[in-house]
């Protein structure tokens, strides 16, 4: 064959040129949108001299200033046919420094702030992913250590590589590691090292090492083609945030080398095996970004599916690894950039042609729907300006700046920013407690939440009933009545005024205070540098035999003997623990401790949720 396009390239050449490209809507119909979280691009490489040398042609034409590539086969007549439209296309001419920039730089700060950037480098053998990904690498190495990004983090690296169900630490000698998950559904690369870097040089020098040791192996095409995934994971850590969900992760992924499975003339049984299992692993992996893609843009348009798209993220070690960048229930916020890189010579254009289609198939293109009409109660229905108006009235004291946390952001933009990331921008009004911040993020959220769960339900069956309590006496009782009832799932004080009265001097059972213990004896409880706890009663109120949950007697001595002794007020506590959900505490009324007044650092609110049965912060 590759004689045959030798043989005919001069005739081949004068066909393309005499092509007449129809004229094709690059964008896809006008009644569709792209999904917002993923982007899809091509980047066709150079002719290789070699190539050049041979005398093959070019067989894959990018259209000027379009999204679209014509794929021309050596066929009589020439037809410009198929062709691939993608979000951005990148030609031979294009630096590895532009893609940066449009695609890959935005998933920095994004991941510095919380959420999930991922970068997968997908093609066929010899088409220049590996030359992508590790200048991509050198960009971000950049971009994390010139001081730009705002806020402390400890960032971590760890790269490892799959070949078929193994894998292995590529920063650890390739020692093998196993991929699980844990009983609370989370995926760990057990065995593998993560390496604490602080600058440039350090972090460059363990992907260098990381790609020394890469498995490779000549293919047809490539003489040292890599017949592995390379994962690359980034771990930005908030030292104010040591949760790890709040961990920012970026991934940068060199894919294996997408080979056919028919060259049996060259390949032993073995080879033919390994490029079997890559190719089930990207087709699985095609299955979940495009699930993927489909979950986000159907929730960004305010409309969840009611059935969850199926995401077949444990069919493949790689996805499996990957689980959080596909799981659509998942509380992390994930943005994906894929890059299907392109050989442009003719002798390989069937090769291409599964490329550049495998990429248009990531792209989930949905319908285009009406904009929703404002509501109030729904917050993916609000413009700038409506959800700027809530924050400052539905934020707490002081009022969170809405210029601050949401400048240009709508509804449904801001409810896809990574928590770590609202939290940030909530602390930048001054005044705002970090307890305040994330009491404002639950209540955000759950007004989303709700607004969801109340779709499809009867107008009428979305307010609470105005029966019960003390409704036989009149409609404005039924409200008064009504508003205290639903004060009491919160543990905020009901006396009318309670709010102007400082927290110490109003005390009582049920009160939730955060608290940091003078002698630091609680550390290993605390979340984010603090404690909470729910009052029950003074120290004084409770038997001699009475011990908090180190089994320390609370009460040996009278109210008056302490009070001679200078010992300060003291009261027996249940700690307020979080729970599975994020955001969730549960009160852990066994474990119980002494908190003194002087201990105690603020009121913090907490509402119960009976949807999910945990309590959570509120403003
Ligand atoms: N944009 C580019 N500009 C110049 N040369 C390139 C470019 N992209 C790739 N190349 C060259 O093409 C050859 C193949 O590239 P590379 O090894 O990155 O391919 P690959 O897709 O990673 O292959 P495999 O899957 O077999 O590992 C290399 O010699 C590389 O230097």
């Amino acid at each position: 064959m590759e004689q045959f396009i030798i043989d005919h390239a001069e005739r081949y050449k004068r066909l393309v040129a005499a092509f007449k490209p129809s004229a094709t809507n690059t964008k896809g119909p006008a009644s569709t949108v792209a999904s917002p979280e993923i982007v899809v691009s091509a980047r066709v490489r150079p002719m290789l001299e070699d190539e050049i040398s041979r005398g093959f042609p070019v067989g894959i034409h990018l259209r000027r200033n379009t999204q679209t590539i014509d794929v021309h086969a050596l066929k009589q007549p020439v037809r410009g046919l198929p062709t691939i439209t993608v979000d951005q296309v990148y030609g031979p001419d294009a630096a590895t420094a532009n893609i940066y920039d449009s695609l890959v730089k935005p998933l920095v700060p994004w991941a510095w702030g919380g959420g999930v950037g991922t970068l997968f480098a997908y093609g066929q053998t010899g088409s220049g992913k590996t030359y992508t990904v590790s200048a991509l690498e050198k960009h971000v190495a950049e971009t994390l250590m010139d001081g730009s990004l705002e806020g402390e983090r400890r960032i971590s690296i760890s790269i490892i590589e799959l070949a078929g169900q193994t894998a292995y630490d590529l920063l650890n000698s390739r020692k093998q590691i196993s991929i699980l998950e844990d009983s609370l559904g989370t995926t760990q690369m057990a065995g593998a090292l993560e390496h604490q870097v602080t600058d440039k040089e350090t972090l460059l020098a363990y992907i260098e090492a990381a790609a020394s040791l890469r498995r490779t192996a000549p293919t047809l095409k490539n003489d040292s083609s890599s017949r592995s995934h390379a994962i690359c994971r980034l771990r930005f850590e908030d030292p104010d945030r040591p949760s790890a969900d709040d961990d920012g992760l970026l991934y940068l992924i060199d894919l294996a080398g997408s080979e056919a499975a028919r060259d049996k003339t060259e390949h032993d049984a073995s080879r033919m095996k390994e490029a079997r299992e890559i190719n089930t692993s990207l087709s699985v992996l095609k299955d979940c970004i495009r699930g993927r893609a489909l979950a986000d843009a159907d929730s960004f348009a305010g409309r969840p599916n009611k059935k969850p798209a199926y995401i077949p993220f444990r069919q493949s070690t790689l996805t499996k690894t990957l689980k959080h960048v596909f799981d659509p229930t998942s509380a992390r916020r994930c943005k994906t950039v894929v890059v299907a890189c392109v050989n442009p010579c003719l002798a390989d254009i069937g090769a291409s042609k599964n490329t550049l289609r495998y990429a248009e198939l990531l792209r989930a293109v949905i319908p285009k729907t009406k904009a929703a009409e404002y509501n109030p109660a729904v917050p993916t229905t609000w413009n700038n300006e409506q959800l700027c108006e809530w924050i400052k009235t539905n934020s707490g004291t002081p009022p969170i700046s809405p210029s601050l946390l949401a400048p240009t952001e709508t509804g449904p933009q801001l409810l896809r920013l990574p928590v770590p990331a609202f939290l940030t921008r909530c602390l930048k009004t001054p005044g705002v407690s970090p307890e305040q911040a994330q009491a404002f993020q639950v209540k955000f959220w759950k007004l989303h939440v709700d607004s969801m769960a109340q779709r499809g339900k009867p107008a009428d069956d979305s307010k609470p009933s105005a029966g019960g309590f003390g409704s036989e006496s009149g409609g404005g009782v039924v409200l008064q009545t009504k508003s205290r009832m639903e004060l009491l799932d919160s543990s905020a004080d009901p006396e009318p005024g309670a709010g102007g009265v400082p927290f110490k001097e109003r005390i009582r059972p049920g009160m939730v205070v955060s608290w940091r213990s003078a002698a630091g004896e609680y550390k290993a409880l605390e979340v984010g540098g603090k404690s909470y706890a729910m009052v029950m009663c003074p120290v004084h109120a409770v038997g001699a035999r009475v011990r908090d949950m180190r089994g320390v007697v609370v009460n040996n001595s009278t109210k008056e003997e302490a009070v001679q002794e200078g010992e300060s007020e003291g009261y027996l506590c249940a700690m307020v623990m979080p729970s599975l959900l994020p955001g969730s505490f549960g009160i852990s009324l066994w474990r119980q401790v002494v908190v003194r007044v002087e201990e105690m650092e603020a009121e913090v609110l907490m509402e119960w949720d009976e949807a999910t049965r945990y309590y959570y912060m509120t403003v």
